[in-house]
C-alpha cells in the first residue's frame, strides 16, 4: 500500500508537470553549453593563485589613464573597465600579468538568449518565473519520491547501489540512470528553487552597509601598493571584483570583493577602513548560481547537460512504463455470475496481467465462460467451478498492490458451491522470498473447505513464457481441453526483420535415439554473435518464431541443438531442411546468459541445452575451470556431442564432464542427483565466486533450483538469491 502511495505520487507529480520539465530540460541542455563555450576562450593566464592583487592593480594603473573596475569571472578570466587617452578604452578581457587587452566581452548568442528566457520565465516574465520555480520544486519532489521507490525496491537504503533486478528495459534504465543522476538533479532543483525565492525576494539578499571609521580616511603614511598591509597575501583568485577609487580624495577607497568578504582599502595608506563578511545567504546565492548554471566548471556543466538528458529519458521511460501498466487493464465478455472459470490476477507492474489475459482469451476461444478480475475484487462467483490465481510477489514476499485485501476478503466471503483452485506464482529467484505470496495464497485456500486444490502451486521465474506454457499444458490436460497460448513477447508481437542464414552442416534426428540433431549455420551477412544469445527461427512467413539457444562455433559460426517433436512445426522444418539451403531468422541478444571468460563456471544442462555451453567451452581459451553436468537418457544420446566434448577435455577447455544417464540402470539418475551429491563442492565454488549456468528443461531447472537453494542454505548460510543477484546464477530454460 505504502509503495503504491509513493508510486502514485511519483506518477501524478510527473504527469502534472512534464511539459514544463520537458522545456526546462531541453533548454537546460542548451544552456549547459554556454559555460563550456565560454571556457573554450583562451583568456586565462598561467595561474591566478600566484598573482598578487597589488601587482595587478599596479600594472593596470600604470597601463591606463583611469581604471574603473576589475572583475574575475567564475572561469578565472579577468575583465577590466578602463579609460585611456591613447589606446584601448572600455570593458574587455585583459591579461592580468601584463594589463594588455586580450579580447572583447562576448555578447550572449541569440540561441543562448532564447534558451535563457525560455528556461527562466517561459517568455512570460514574472508569471513564467513563478511557474519555473514551482516546476523546479515539483521536480525535486519527483526525485525524492523516486528515491523512496528505489529504496523500497532495493529493500533498504544501503542496498540502493546493489545490482538492479532487470524487469524490462524501461524500468531498468529508469532506475539505473535515476541513481546516477540523483545528486545532480537534487542540486539543480534545490538551487533552482532557491534562485526563484531570491528573485521574488522571499529570501532577501542582504546588501552590505559599511560603517566608515573617519579617522582612517587619511593620506599618511603613504605607502606603495606592494606595501599595502591589507593586500598582503591576497592573490587574484581570491578576488571577485575591485572598484577603484573615483577620485584622489582619501575618502574614496578601493572596494575589494573577496570570496567571503568585502573590504574597503584606503588608497594612500593601504589600511583596511572597513571589513564586512558576506552574509551566508549571499554566499549561498553565489554558489547556487554557479551550481545551477555550471559556470566556472566545465566538468560540472557537462554533468548538468547529462542530467538534463537523463530527465528527458525519465519522461519517455516513465510514460512507457505507465502505458504498459494501463495496457494491462482487464476486460470481460462474461458477467462474474455466469462464469464457470474465474481468473484472479495479482500484479504490481502489469507483467502477470499479460499472461492472465492471454489465458483468458484462449479459454474463451475454447468456448469457456471466463471472468477475469484483480485479486482484490474477490467476490461471490455463483457458477465458479475453477478458480485460477496468477499472482506476483512484491517487497519481500508481500502481495502486489492489487492483492493486498485478497486474503481477508477470501476469509470473509462465502462461496455457495465448492470449487477447484490452482495458484501460479510469478516471481524472481533474485529475491529470497521466491513467489512467497503465491504459496501463502495456496496455503489459505488449501485450509478452506470449499476450495480444493486442483494443481499444486506452480512458480514462474522471470516471466518465463516457456514455464507458463508448460503450466497451461498441465492445467488444460487435467481439465480435458486443449489450450495453446501464443507467445506474447516483444519478439513475436512485431515480427522483426529477418536475415538469411545458410545451413552448412546437419545431423539427422533419425540418427539419434532421442530424435535430437545439430545444425551448423552462418548468417549470409556478417554479424556479432555470442554463445547464449538466441536465434528466433520462422519456419514460414506467417508463423510465430521459435527460439533456440546459440553455441558460437568456430567452424559454422552458429551451432544449434534441436529436439524433433512429432508435431513440432519448427523442429520438423529444420530437420527436413537441406545442407546449403537458407532460412529466415533473427538473432536475439541474451546478455544475461553470456559466459564470463574470467570466472570458473559450473554448467548444468539436459539434452539440447548443451548447445550454448559447447560454444562457451570453445571460447574458454583462458582455460578457466569448467565443470559440465549433462543429463540424457544413455550414452547413445550423448553421441551427437561426444567428439566436441572429448576434444574440450583433451585441450583443457573443459575440466570435468559429469553425465547423468536416466535410462541405464534401474535407478534413474538425473542431474539434480549429481548436484546434490556434489553439494559441498558446489557450495565452496559459489563462495569462491564461480558462476552456475543452467540450460535445459524448466522441469530440470526447478529441481536444480531446489537443490541449489538447499545447498546455499545448509553450507553457506545464504539464500540462493544472494548469488543470483551477484550474477553467479544464470539460467536459460524452456
Ligand atoms: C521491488 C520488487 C520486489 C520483488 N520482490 C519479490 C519477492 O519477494 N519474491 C519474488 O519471487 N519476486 C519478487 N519480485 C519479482 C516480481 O514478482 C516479478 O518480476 C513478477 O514477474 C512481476 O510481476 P508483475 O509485473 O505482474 O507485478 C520483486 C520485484 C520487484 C521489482
Amino acid at each position: 500500500m505504502i509503495l503504491s502511495i509513493w508510486r502514485y505520487s511519483h506518477l501524478s507529480l510527473a504527469v502534472s508537470s512534464f511539459v514544463f520539465i520537458l522545456i526546462a530540460s531541453v533548454t537546460g541542455i542548451i544552456l549547459a553549453f554556454e559555460p563550456i563555450d565560454h571556457a573554450a576562450l583562451d583568456y586565462k593566464p598561467a595561474d591566478n593563485s600566484v598573482l598578487p592583487v597589488s601587482e595587478v592593480i599596479k600594472i593596470l594603473q600604470s597601463s591606463y589613464d583611469e581604471v574603473l573596475s576589475l572583475e574575475v569571472d567564475a572561469q578565472g578570466f579577468t575583465v577590466a573597465s578602463v579609460f585611456s587617452m591613447e589606446g584601448d578604452s572600455g570593458d574587455f578581457y585583459i591579461n592580468p600579468e601584463t594589463g594588455i587587452k586580450i579580447g572583447e566581452i562576448e555578447h550572449q548568442s541569440s540561441v543562448f538568449q532564447f534558451a535563457t528566457s525560455l528556461h527562466r520565465s517561459l517568455f512570460l516574465k514574472s508569471t513564467g518565473r513563478i511557474f519555473v520555480g514551482i516546476t523546479s520544486f515539483l521536480l525535486f519532489l519527483i526525485n525524492i519520491s523516486g528515491l523512496i521507490l528505489v529504496i523500497k525496491r532495493q529493500q533498504g537504503f544501503k542496498a540502493i547501489f546493489d545490482k538492479i533486478v532487470r524487469e524490462n528495459f524501461y524500468s531498468y534504465y529508469h532506475i539505473y540512470l535515476g541513481r546516477l543522476s540523483l545528486i545532480p538533479i537534487i542540486i539543480i532543483t534545490v538551487t533552482g528553487v532557491f534562485l526563484s525565492l531570491l528573485r521574488f525576494n522571499i529570501i532577501p539578499e542582504v546588501r552590505l552597509a559599511h560603517t566608515i571609521n573617519e579617522e582612517k580616511l587619511v593620506e599618511n603614511p603613504q605607502r606603495i601598493l606592494s606595501d599595502f598591509p591589507s593586500l598582503e597575501h591576497i592573490y587574484l583568485d581570491d578576488v571577485r571584483s575591485i572598484e577603484f577609487p573615483f577620485s584622489e580624495d582619501a575618502s574614496d577607497p578601493f572596494k575589494i570583493s573577496l570570496q567571503n568578504k568585502e573590504i574597503l582599502v584606503n588608497q594612500y595608506t593601504g589600511e583596511v577602513i572597513s571589513e564586512l563578511p558576506y552574509p551566508l545567504i549571499n554566499l549561498i546565492s553565489g554558489y547556487s548560481y554557479n551550481l545551477h548554471t555550471g559556470r566556472g566548471n566545465v566538468i560540472w556543466a557537462v554533468i548538468l547537460a547529462l542530467s538534463c538528458i537523463s530527465i528527458l529519458f525519465f519522461i519517455y521511460s516513465g510514460f512507457a512504463i505507465t502505458l504498459k501498466r494501463r495496457k494491462s487493464l482487464l476486460k470481460n465478455k462474461f458477467k462474474k455470475d455466469e462464469a464457470e472459470i474465474v481468473i484472479l490476477v495479482g500484479s504490481e507492474t502489469g507483467g502477470t496481467m499479460s499472461f492472465a489475459k492471454l489465458f483468458q482469451q484462449e479459454l474463451i476461444k475454447n468456448g469457456k465462460k471466463v471472468f477475469i478480475a484483480q485479486m482484490d475484487q474477490y467476490a461471490v462467483f455463483k457458477k465458479m467451478g475453477q478458480l485460477v490465481i496468477f499472482t506476483s510477489t512484491y517487497g519481500d514476499g508481500e502481495p502486489p498492490a492489487n492483492a493486498k485485501k485478497f486474503l481477508r476478503k477470501f476469509n470473509n466471503i462465502e462461496q455457495k458451491n465448492t470449487f477447484s483452485y490452482s495458484v501460479v506464482g510469478f516471481g524472481s529467484l533474485a529475491y529470497p522470498s521466491y513467489c512467497k505470496y503465491a504459496f501463502d495464497v495456496d496455503q489459505q485456500l488449501y485450509e478452506n473447505e470449499v476450495s480444493h486444490q486442483f494443481l499444486k502451486p506452480y512458480t514462474i521465474n522471470n516471466k518465463s513464457w516457456e514455464a507458463f506454457d508448460q503450466w497451461v499444458d498441465q492445467w488444460s490436460n487435467k481439465v480435458g481441453i486443449t489450450v495453446n497460448v501464443p507467445r506474447d513477447n516483444d519478439v513475436t508481437k512485431q515480427r522483426k526483420k529477418t536475415k538469411k542464414y545458410k545451413i552448412l552442416y546437419k545431423t539427422k534426428a533419425s540418427e539419434s535415439p532421442d530424435d535430437t540433431f545439430v545444425v551448423g549455420l552462418a548468417p549470409i551477412k556478417k554479424q556479432k554473435i555470442k554463445s547464449g544469445d538466441l536465434l528466433a527461427i520462422y519456419p514460414t512467413k506467417n508463423d510465430h518464431e521459435r527460439l533456440y539457444s546459440i553455441g558460437k562455433d568456430q567452424e559454422y559460426n552458429i551451432l544449434l541443438s534441436i529436439k524433433k517433436h512429432e508435431f513440432g512445426l519448427c523442429s520438423n522444418f529444420l530437420n527436413d531442411a537441406k545442407e546449403g539451403s537458407e532460412i529466415d531468422a533473427v538473432k536475439v541478444k541474451n546478455p544475461d546468459f553470456h559466459f564470463n571468460l574470467s570466472k570458473n563456471t559450473i554448467m548444468i544442462a539436459t539434452g539440447t541445452g548443451i548447445a550454448p555451453f559447447i560454444g562457451m567451452m570453445q571460447e574458454n581459451a583462458k582455460k578457466q575451470t569448467i565443470t559440465l553436468y549433462w543429463g540424457g537418457r544413455n550414452e547413445a544420446s550423448f553421441n551427437v556431442y561426444k567428439n566436441r566434448i572429448d576434444s574440450f577435455l583433451n585441450n583443457g577447455r573443459l575440466t570435468e564432464f559429469l553425465p547423468a544417464y536416466s535410462r541405464i540402470s534401474k535407478e534413474k539418475v538425473y542431474v539434480q542427483h549429481l548436484v546434490a551429491r556434489d553439494a559441498e563442492k558446489i557450495a565452496k565454488s559459489l563462495q569462491d565466486g564461480s558462476v552456475i549456468m543452467i540450460c535445459g528443461s524448466i522441469l530440470m531447472q526447478k529441481e536444480i533450483v531446489k537443490s541449489l537453494t538447499e545447498i546455499c542454505k545448509n553450507y553457506n548460510n545464504k539464500p540462493l538469491s544472494f548469488y543470483q543477484k551477484k550474477g553467479q546464477l544464470k539460467m536459460d530454460c524452456y
